[in-house]
């Protein structure tokens, strides 16, 4: 029996919901403490799955991870770093992204590393070549198992010159974990620069680390031989932030966003407006609402930071299918993040998916096959319906849907969306939804 989470549409939302440390920042950070020789604290942390993930890994690789039961801060002592048998690591097969980002930590604590295969959304082939093409060129040796990978390097990690095809968030964040402690100079090329990206950094800095970052995606690491703690305060969660700031507009309701950062939003925020959304930004977060009246449609192109962030995009969709007229969205980043409008078009979203690039620049996946361009015509009526969870942001973009339609939605998969969201059941009931916890027992069908 799974969980089946009912939801009575036609309430907006309205109240209060606080977004804490960043799902894009926390486990990496904790993945940091490793290279480190004494303890590290890391506060702001949600309580959400690949938390949890990241902290049985390490746990089995002998780091003690200690939970403050009041604030939830975590304090994580490496000196106790040792290999971790392969049949409990693979017990974490499919979980989710962040084991391969051991690999560099793992080498300089304990000079190998065992990587089960990766989870995370489906919203793509989502390879790991750079990560590995990276790894490679630091000296290490990389051997394909069946059930993962097995990574030695014989004679240390060594600074190397790289450059990345594409500003991959992972491969940069693989280059700086690997970086930090290896012999000599690392430059890298065509980084990528999102704030999760820059408060890593600011991780590995307090660590001891050198690391400058220049205006054009240049990232130079100077490798020192130790590294110590940190005691760092997580950046917090962007994209929960914007997923509740479209939550709003889709039910025409109205929520302060506690935690939101303007600095970290600025081209979510431009866009909001121009959708034509309220909201009041405050140092300690973001008033969004439904202003009355109208929404507006718009073109719109996800790109890496500081474009507008492709983990955005799903629940933004939901919005224009809202707004008065045809709204026009080109994926530039996954090849496959559209699936999800599958049943937003069951619910009555008039929604048209393209493989062509509708964006004013061609993108890596045009001419490929991949429908990864949706023309959406609004305003639609949205109708409550049976949906299945596939993947973390389509899931809350279902869910919202779902609080706008009219009758009852029966939604199921429902724990891929605990992944991302601390807590989100409580906090919609906090803001008045109607949607209540139950056990399918019937096996409802995908
Ligand atoms: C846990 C985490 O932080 N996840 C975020 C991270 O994912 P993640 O780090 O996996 O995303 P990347 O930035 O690496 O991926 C961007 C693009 O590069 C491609 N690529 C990536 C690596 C590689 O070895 N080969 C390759 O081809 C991917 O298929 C994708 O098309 O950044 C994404 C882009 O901001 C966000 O959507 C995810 O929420
Ligand atoms: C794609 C996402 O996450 P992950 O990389 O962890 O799958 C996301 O957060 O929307």
């Amino acid at each position: 029996m799974s969980s089946v989470l009912t939801v009575r549409g036609g309430v907006p939302l309205s109240g209060k919901v606080t977004v804490r440390g960043a799902k894009n920042l926390v486990p990496k950070a904790m993945v940091a403490a490793l290279l480190g020789n004494s303890q590290s604290v890391l506060r702001n942390v949600p309580e959400i799955k690949d938390v949890e993930v990241v902290t049985s890994l390490l746990q089995i690789h002998g780091v003690s991870v200690l939970k403050d039961p009041v604030s939830g801060d975590l304090t994580l002592d490496p000196q106790g770093a040792t290999m971790a048998a392969t049949a409990q690591i693979e017990t974490h097969a499919g979980d989710s992204r962040i084991p391969i980002l051991l690999c560099g930590p793992l080498i300089h604590a304990i000079g190998e590393a065992f990587i089960p295969d990766l989870g995370g959304c489906k919203i793509g082939d989502r390879p790991i070549d750079y990560h590995l093409n990276v790894l490679r060129q630091f000296g290490a040796v990389v051997e394909k198992l069946d059930t993962g990978i097995r990574i030695t390097a014989p004679n240390g990690l060594r600074g190397a010159k790289i450059s990345l095809p594409y500003p991959s968030v992972g491969a940069t964040e693989q280059v700086l974990l690997s970086a930090t402690r290896a012999e000599g100079i690392t430059e890298l090329v065509g980084a990528a620069t999102e704030p999760e990206v820059i408060d890593l950094i600011a991780v590995l800095q307090k660590m001891g680390a050198l690391i400058s970052v220049q205006s054009d995606r240049t990232i130079r690491i100077e490798g020192v031989r130790n590294l110590g703690g940190f005691d760092h305060r997580a950046l917090s969660d962007r994209n929960e932030a914007a997923s509740w700031a479209s939550a709003a507009l889709v039910t025409r309701g109205d929520i302060y966003v506690e935690g939101a950062s303007q600095r970290d939003m600025m081209t979510f925020i431009n866009t909001f407006r121009k959708v034509g959304g309220g909201m009041d930004i405050e140092d300690g977060g973001i008033r969004f609402y439904h202003p009355g009246g109208k929404l507006n449609p718009l073109v719109l192109e996800t790109d890496v930071h500081p474009g507008f962030m492709t983990d955005w995009q799903q629940p933004l969709v939901v919005a224009l299918t809202q707004a008065e007229g045809v709204s026009i969205v080109h994926e530039t980043v996954y090849e496959n993040r559209f699936g999800f409008t599958e049943a937003l078009v069951r619910m009555g979203a008039n929604i048209q998916v393209h493989r062509e690039c509708l964006g004013s620049v061609p993108c890596r996946f045009g001419q490929r096959n991949f429908r990864h361009s949706a023309v959406i015509s609004g305003p639609a009526q949205l109708r409550g319906t049976d949906v299945h969870v596939p993947d973390l942001r389509g899931g809350f973009s279902h869910l919202i849907a779902a609080l706008a339609a009219t009758g009852s939605s029966r939604v199921t998969g429902i724990d891929v969306i605990n992944r991302g969201y601390e807590r989100f059941i409580d906090k919609l009931t906090g803001l008045g939804a109607d949607v209540s916890l139950g056990r399918d027992s019937a096996g409802l069908s995908r």
